[in-house]
């Protein structure tokens, strides 16, 4: 069996559910999925500040995760937050759920619309487009103006939002594909599927299965330049942790 680790950046326990059952849903039988989230941190992950908090505990969750012997790791939010730095750390590969839900769509449509949560996120994801590559191919980007944690309320509004803001993006935008912008929309994806015709995808399902193919491959991260692990230093404080 192959460990792979699924880590929800937030600490918000009840998304941490959502991400890993999206996650079992599709995993291989030689796959074993571990679902972490930081034992410190933000409960949810709206903006550049909640992010930088976040990449730390997706550092200590890596570190924890190479202990435990797994074999490649997914960052299960949709800013891929720390995911560099998370490379350097690994000796597997590391995929952030933006990153697996935009390649899978480029892969099945010429150009795809993206639906996430707060207005103020979709800076981060247009910041990704580009570091990715992907500009050209993301036709817009929608909000459905509600905060992450509102997808785990057990109102259904906010996935009633996601829903209509997916139809809106089919009509509107001329897209092949949608993309899911959230780790906490990962068990909408199939039935939005089903639902409007158009493949709706979700980063955690797709990096689950992009971190099987590379494990298949025999493909970890490269150690070579400046992936490297990092130079050996002192930490001081609460950071030992990563030392
Ligand atoms: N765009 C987002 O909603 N990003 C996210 N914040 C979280 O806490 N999880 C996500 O996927």
């Amino acid at each position: 069996k192959h460990l792979i680790q699924v880590i929800n950046p937030n600490t918000n326990v009840a998304m941490t559910h959502t991400i890993a059952q999206a996650a079992r849903s599709v995993a291989a039988p030689s796959s074993e999925i571990i679902a972490v989230c930081p034992t410190q941190g933000v409960e949810s992950i709206e903006g550049h500040f909640d992010e930088a908090i976040a990449a730390i505990g997706v550092l200590e969750q890596i570190k924890r995760g190479k202990e435990q012997g797994v074999s490649g790791h997914v960052i299960a939010c949709f800013g891929d937050p720390g995911l560099l730095a998370a490379r350097e750390l690994a000796s597997g590969p590391v995929i952030g759920i933006a990153e697996a839900a935009m390649h899978a769509a480029t892969m099945v449509a010429t150009r795809f619309s993206i639906v996430t949560t707060l207005p103020r996120t979709v800076i981060i994801a247009r910041h990704l487009l580009r570091q990715y590559g992907f500009e050209h191919h993301c036709a817009a980007l929608h909000a459905i103006d509600l905060p992450v944690l509102a997808l785990e309320d057990g109102t259904g509004l906010a996935q009633m939002k996601v829903r209509e803001r997916c139809i809106q993006a089919m009509k509107e935008d001329n897209s092949g594909a949608i993309v899911l912008g959230c780790g906490g929309m990962a068990n909408l994806a199939r039935e939005l599927t089903a639902e409007l015709g158009i493949p709706v995808i979700d980063g955690v399902t797709a990096a689950v299965k992009m971190v099987e193919s590379l494990i298949a491959l025999g493909l970890g991260t490269s150690k070579h330049g400046d992936l490297a692990y990092p130079n050996k230093k002192p930490l001081s404080g609460c950071f030992d942790m990563l030392s």
